[in-house]
């Protein structure tokens, strides 16, 4: 029994017809109301990060809807801070003093006040001491102000695209109602669960109370949606204020999205920031403009990311189902849902990698009741069972990896340059070890196909000394969790960089890994890190960043034995002033004994003219010192020679390169080697 339960109350679950314990009530719950009171697992663990998660999420959706009209993306993100009376007004409050003081979190008394302000001050002093003496000054808790929620700040976030816009009448429910969305099919795809515009939904309400606005136009649509709505938790269904056709003059197409939540800019700022540049990276055939807009104009920022290239990777196609990665209830699903009639075409059209042969073969294997003709409305719950234990049994080829589209080499290097100008850079795409590995069966988990590619950076600007990690899945930032995903647990415990000439601690260190797959294994639903646990992935995400680094070796090495041959010839000629001096002082000396010796005692006739020349001043110390300058040319020139005939031209891998020929269809080819991707146009 709880404690807090009055006496009266025990008496009452003691009569005869006990009133129901509220623990026993069954209730339901819809999804809209679960993920409004469990929030933080989609991203909205508070203001903050609420204005992060909602930037980022229609950023996502853009990006995914003009990647699926293969239209170069534009997409303009604005934060506009919304100070609190204009907010008032926009709900229609009227803004109210403070009367009662004391009932505020915020209240101190004027002896506190003093007492926090000498503190402050005392704090500043010591800060102001360590900065002067060049000790790291750490910001002290009284200096961050006085207790307090404080005041919630609200924002506007609007999220403009050239997409490819929605059809109206589906817009309702496409922003108020949870789980739905047009991505759940088998394809490659940053969005996925069909959460993520009903969350920045479900905090604006919660927070502010206002509905979202979404303006949209289809390709060569005569008029524009426009629609507000807002959701109602309890049913989960879309309460639409307004729906409508406005005329579309300019033939616009994309979409544009008005959210009124709370946040915090200040906490978040770096991380937004973080999160365009990272997208900018990544993307880099987008166009981003990024503006912040505030009362206060030295807080507002505009960033433009400009494109870097025209050239978008493959729209990723969907796909069917990999036998081995289909459990009961999605078999029953895919029955359901195909318009095959009989069990042997199921087989052979509704999942990758079964022939026709095969999927006979399968069929014979299931046991005496099942026939290649048999009515697939026919089979019983034990049959689809059997299926389900043979798909799980059975050996298939792994699915290929045409339907993925991976950032390509060429981007991520391009990305890494353009944001971080290392002075070295190796990256590695694992398309070709991909589908070399087709033979093999790697680089699958699940049933699901998977392509990694990485980047290793040395030095460059805004980079920190040690191992930097930027991680992306789908072509997605991922910023947060970052010490338990597999990318950061891998630089740091499975890779041995001192043996590649790079020091973990000292260096600066840029990492960059991109993973693509039609299922990314992430753990929770906020998108936010990929697990340690999937040995595939985790194998090749360590594969690849070692490519990259035997790539930075050999430039390193030879960046090395550069720098000892300079030092060496630094050494040589430091010492040719004293070296030259003390020969032609022992020179002069002998010159000026052979003037006064006896014929008997003459130099024999080479060594007799360097002494007259020297004697005549035709041979200087400035001679000598020239001459010798030109031999240690000419030794360090000879020994560079050896050493690139003996070992540099053994050490440098050698690759056959073919050039294909440039047809109408084929616009660009890829040349790989291990040192750069060299990309032709057509
Ligand atoms: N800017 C946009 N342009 C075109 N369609 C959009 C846009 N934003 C959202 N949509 C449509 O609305 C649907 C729901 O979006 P939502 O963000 O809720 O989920 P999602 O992107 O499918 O998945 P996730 O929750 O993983 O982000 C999308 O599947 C897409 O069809």
């Amino acid at each position: 029994m709880d404690s807090s339960e009055s006496p009266t109350e025990t008496k009452k679950t003691k009569s005869k017809t006990p009133r129901k314990n509220k623990e026993t009530v069954l209730k339901q719950k819809s999804p809209a109301e679960f993920f409004a009171e469990n929030k933080n697992i989609a991203g909205f663990d508070n203001p903050g990060k609420s204005l992060y998660t909602t930037a980022r999420e229609l950023v996502e959706n853009s990006l995914d809807s003009a990647e699926s009209i293969s239209e170069l993306p534009v997409v303009e993100i604005t934060i506009e801070e919304i100070n609190k009376s204009k907010f008032n007004s926009m709900i229609g409050l009227i803004d109210c003093e403070r009367v009662d003081a004391e009932l505020y979190d915020d209240y101190e008394t004027e002896k506190a006040r003093e007492k926090r302000l000498a503190k402050e001050a005392r704090a500043q002093e010591i800060q102001a001491k360590n900065a002067a003496l060049g000790k790291k000054v750490k910001e002290t808790p009284a200096s961050k102000g006085i207790r307090g929620r404080g005041e919630a700040s609200f924002y506007r976030v609007i999220c403009k695209d050239n997409g490819k816009g929605m059809p109206h009448d589906d817009i309702p429910n496409m922003f108020g109602r949870v789980l739905s969305g047009t991505k759940y099919g088998l394809k490659q795809t940053r969005g996925k669960f069909g959460l993520g515009a009903k969350m920045a939904l479900i905090w604006s309400k919660m927070s502010t109370g206002l509905p979202i606005e979404i303006s949209s136009s289809m390709r060569n649509q005569s008029y524009m949606s426009f629609c507000r709505l807002d959701i109602d938790i309890h049913k989960n269904i879309p309460h639409v204020h307004v729906n409508e056709k406005r005329e579309n003059k300019e033939r616009w197409h994309g979409a544009e999205i008005q959210v009124v939540i709370e946040g915090n800019w200040t906490t978040y700022r770096s991380k937004i920031l973080h999160y365009m540049r990272q997208m900018a990276v990544i993307t880099p055939y987008a166009q981003f403009l990024f503006k912040f807009v505030s009362d206060a104009p030295e807080k507002n920022v505009t960033i433009r990311f400009s494109r870097r290239t025209d050239v978008m990777p493959p729209v990723p196609l969907e796909t069917k189902h990999h036998p081995s990665s289909v459990d009961l209830l999605l078999i029953k699903r895919l029955i359901a849902e195909t318009l095959k009639q009989n069990l042997l075409q199921f087989l052979q059209h509704e999942f990758v990698n079964i022939s026709k042969s095969h999927a006979e073969r399968l069929i014979g294997e299931m046991g005496p009741d099942f026939s290649p003709k048999m009515a697939l409305k026919s089979l019983t719950p034990q049959q689809l069972v059997r299926i389900h234990q043979l798909f799980r049994q059975a050996k298939f080829d792994d699915p290929n990896g045409h339907c993925l589209s991976p950032a390509g080499e060429y981007n991520l290097r391009l990305g890494i340059i353009k944001e971080l100008q290392p002075d070295m850079v190796a990256t590695y795409s694992g398309r070709f070890y991909f589908l070399l590995s087709l033979l093999h069966g790697a680089q699958v988990f699940e049933g699901h196909p998977f392509i990694v590619e990485a980047g290793v950076s040395i030095g460059g600007k805004n980079v920190k000394q040690g191992l930097n990690i930027f991680r992306f899945a789908n072509r997605i930032p991922l910023l947060f969790e970052q010490g338990a995903d597999v990318v950061t647990r891998t630089a740091l415990k499975r890779i041995n960089w001192s043996s590649y000439k790079i020091n973990q601690l000292q260096d600066k260190i840029g990492i960059f890994v991109s993973i693509v797959s039609t299922k990314i294994p992430f753990k929770g639903t906020g998108k936010e890190y990929i697990g340690d646990d999937i040995t595939e992935i985790a194998s090749a995400v360590k594969y690849s960043i070692q490519q990259c680094c035997v790539q930075l070796k050999s430039k390193i090495v030879k960046k090395m034995q550069a720098r000892e041959q300079q030092e060496r010839k630094r050494n040589l000629n430091k010492y040719i002033p004293d070296a030259t001096g003390a020969v032609y002082n022992v020179l002069k000396d002998m010159a000026e004994t052979q003037l006064h010796a006896s014929k008997k005692f003459r130099y024999g006739d080479d060594d007799g003219e360097l002494l007259r020349k020297v004697s005549e001043n035709l041979i200087t110390k400035e001679t000598l010192s020239e001459k010798l300058a030109k031999h240690v040319e000419q030794v360090d020139y000879e020994m560079a020679l050896e050493y690139a005939t003996q070992s540099g031209v053994s050490e440098e891998p050698r690759e056959t390169i073919y050039i294909q020929p440039l047809e109408t269809e084929n616009k660009i080819i890829d040349l790989h080697s291990p040192f750069f991707v060299f990309r032709m146009f057509h």
